[in-house]
């Protein structure tokens, strides 16, 4: 069990709290986070993003009990004639009046842009806070539960509309919240595409906090979420028992008509937001997300209430392409930097046993005096003669952004030996995993790993880790576990190597005669499930930093490979001579599908 602090500061003093938070591992399940045993409720000292004002006391709508009674699920203006000669009268004739406002507004905002030689982007927001000022939205005040004149599965065609109608006052913020009896519980939450969110067909939710996230533009790093703002408002929404609004988002095709004024990027993709009535939040816990930082998790529960939407409407691959949970959180029990998830979506079956083990563990050599690190006493990348980059051939393998420039017979990383920074570019391989990966089940191969995130091409992706088995011992193990067997061949012999050496004026210590073999069948990483391809997205790369001179087995992209795409290599980099080593060794049926495929692979 481990804990970690959330620490945040109280407005009214400058005492700080620190929030424990438990983790349980469960022997069958790598680590399921536990439900977070906590009672009292917090306050949270930013709150000036509200919208709306709270000068109204905090209002419920029985769940199930929607007002307005109109039976129509569209509330758009152009669907809906329901105006009462003499204005609006009931709620729902007073949210479809102020959605006609809203679109005439940003008619008229449209027109006076047209002639504009730069577009406004937030010409949408602007016309709802136009309408806001002059005191036309339907709500002066956020409100708790269900808003009157809304009905579930009713349709949006912009974020700024649910401002208007008071479903969700955040223009851009999924969550949005209130002070109730002084503390802070969501109203809203708007669960869009575009993170890790996931809605389970049982009406369960499974919602990503917000913070940290990516800004591409500018640049910002990607940090943890903090228990503040919104995260702590749908916490304090779990406490008090206090039901949350949840407007599911989509990615549809745009009107004719709205496409007209639209940027060409604009043009094919949109958003349309359906209310999906009320949840309650059941639990929180923290993971690491898609960019490896901590994040808010929230497991909320629809309300039985009529109009039942299950799931997201349309369309919806973007959030996960696993509509199951995973079976396994972590397959490394903690031990990569980033969990490693096993999903199944084709059958019911889980990965066989073994022992997963982050590194390879080298006999020692005996010749580490050549091996000896460089002298550079900050990044390597500053001095003209590092003697790790002369071993390198004079020149850096990695970029500035630590990709691997080309494919080499052997890479030299710094390493314990020499003086140069942990942030040296010349360090790469060595520091482990950096992409989200993810094991799942194949249609035909088995098991397979796939990146949530994109990796770019050179990016350093894992290691091929296992038991180091000697010649004699592979041998006897070829047949009974040769899926799992990586040969390593020593190919300092190879021209190529010798040119490598020259500049060093002398000839590389060639101990390492012994053909060697990795075996991840019992003791492995994630690189044991990676499938073979007759085109493949890595490469195999031999790097040595250590002082011992057995090379790393690492794997590169060797092109960008988009999330969610399977991650392959060509076998014919694991068997080198260990084919011919006996008969047993059988030649497999190939299903990589590629269009070079040719059939086979050892
Ligand atoms: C290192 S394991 C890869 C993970 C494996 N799929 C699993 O389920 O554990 C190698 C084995 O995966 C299967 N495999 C890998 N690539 C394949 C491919 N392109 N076509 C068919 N089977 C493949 C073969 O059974 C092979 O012996």
């Amino acid at each position: 069990m481990h804990f970690v602090k959330v620490m945040h500061s109280s407005t009214k003093s400058t005492f700080k709290r620190a929030w424990p938070f438990a983790f349980r591992q469960f022997p069958e399940d790598y680590g399921r986070p536990t439900r977070v045993a906590e009672t009292k409720a917090e306050t949270d000292p930013s709150e000036s993003e509200n919208l709306l004002p709270e000068t109204a006391p905090a209002r419920y709508s029985l769940p199930g009990v929607l007002q307005g009674g109109v039976s129509m699920k569209s509330a758009s203006p152009s669907h809906c004639n329901m105006k009462s000669a003499r204005g609006p009268t009931t709620s729902r004739e007073k949210v479809i009046k102020v959605l006609e406002s809203y679109h005439e507004m940003l008619d008229k905002l449209l027109k006076e842009n047209e002639t504009n030689q730069v577009r406004n982007p937030n010409i949408y927001k602007d016309a709802a806070i136009i309408l806001q000022k002059q005191h036309k939205w339907v709500e002066a005040a956020k409100r708790l539960g269900s808003v009157p004149g809304v009905e579930i599965g009713d349709k949006f065609q912009f974020r700024a509309e649910l401002c208007v109608v008071g479903v969700h006052c955040q223009f851009e913020r999924g969550i949005d919240y209130m002070k109730k009896d002084g503390i802070i519980v969501a109203t809203s939450i708007v669960a869009t595409d575009r993170y890790a969110n996931e809605m389970k067909s049982s009406g369960e939710l499974i919602y990503c906090g917000e913070g940290g996230n990516p800004n591409f533009k500018s640049g910002k790093p990607i940090k943890d979420h903090v228990l503040e703002r919104g995260n702590l408002a749908l916490k304090n929404s779990m406490l008090q028992r206090t039901p949350v609004r949840v407007i599911l988002s989509e990615n549809c095709k745009r009107s004719k008509l709205t496409a007209l004024r639209d940027t060409p990027q604009q043009k094919n993709l949109a958003t349309s937001y359906v209310y999906d009535g009320l949840y309650n939040v059941e639990e929180l816990w923290q993971e690491r997300g898609e960019f490896g930082k901590l994040v808010f998790k929230f497991r909320l529960r629809r309300i039985g209430q009529p109009g039942l939407i299950q799931g997201f409407p349309g369309k919806h691959k973007k959030v996960t392409p696993c509509k199951r949970g995973p079976l396994i959180n972590d397959i490394s029990r903690g031990k990569e930097k980033m969990p490693i998830a096993v999903v199944n979506e084709i059958d019911e079956q889980r990965p066989s046993l073994f022992t997963y083990i982050s590194k390879v563990t080298y006999p020692q050599s005996k010749n580490r005096s050549i091996l000896s690190g460089c002298n550079c006493t900050s990044q390597c990348s500053d001095y003209i003669d590092c003697s790790c980059k002369v071993k390198n051939g004079q020149e850096f393998p990695y970029d500035n952004r630590r990709h691997l420039i080309k494919e080499k017979p052997y890479v030299y990383e710094c390493g314990n030996s020499c003086k140069c920074s942990d942030s040296c570019i010349n360090r790469v391989s060595q520091l482990g995993i950096q992409f989200q990966l993810e094991v799942f089940k194949t249609k035909s191969k088995g098991w397979g790993v796939r990146s949530r995130s994109y990796i770019p091409s050179g990016s350093f992706v894992c290691e091929y880790v296992g038991e180091i088995l000697s010649s004699k011992e592979a041998e006897q193990r070829v047949g009974s576990r040769d899926g799992y067997l990586f040969h390593m061949e020593d190919n300092r012999s190879d021209r190529n190597f010798k040119e490598e050496w020259k500049p060093l004026g002398k000839s590389h210590p060639s101990n390492f005669s012994e053909k060697v073999t990795i075996d991840a069948a019992q003791y492995g990483n994630v690189a044991r499930f990676i499938n073979h391809s007759c085109s493949p997205n890595l490469h195999v790369q031999k790097v040595i930093y250590d002082d011992h001179e057995m090379p790393h087995l690492m794997l590169f992209a060797n092109k960008d490979i988009p999330a969610w795409k399977e991650l392959t290599y060509d076998y014919k980099y694991r068997l080198g001579e260990l084919c011919h080593i006996n008969g047993n060794f059988k030649a497999k049926e190939c299903f990589c599908s590629s269009l070079k495929c040719v059939g086979k692979f050892y």
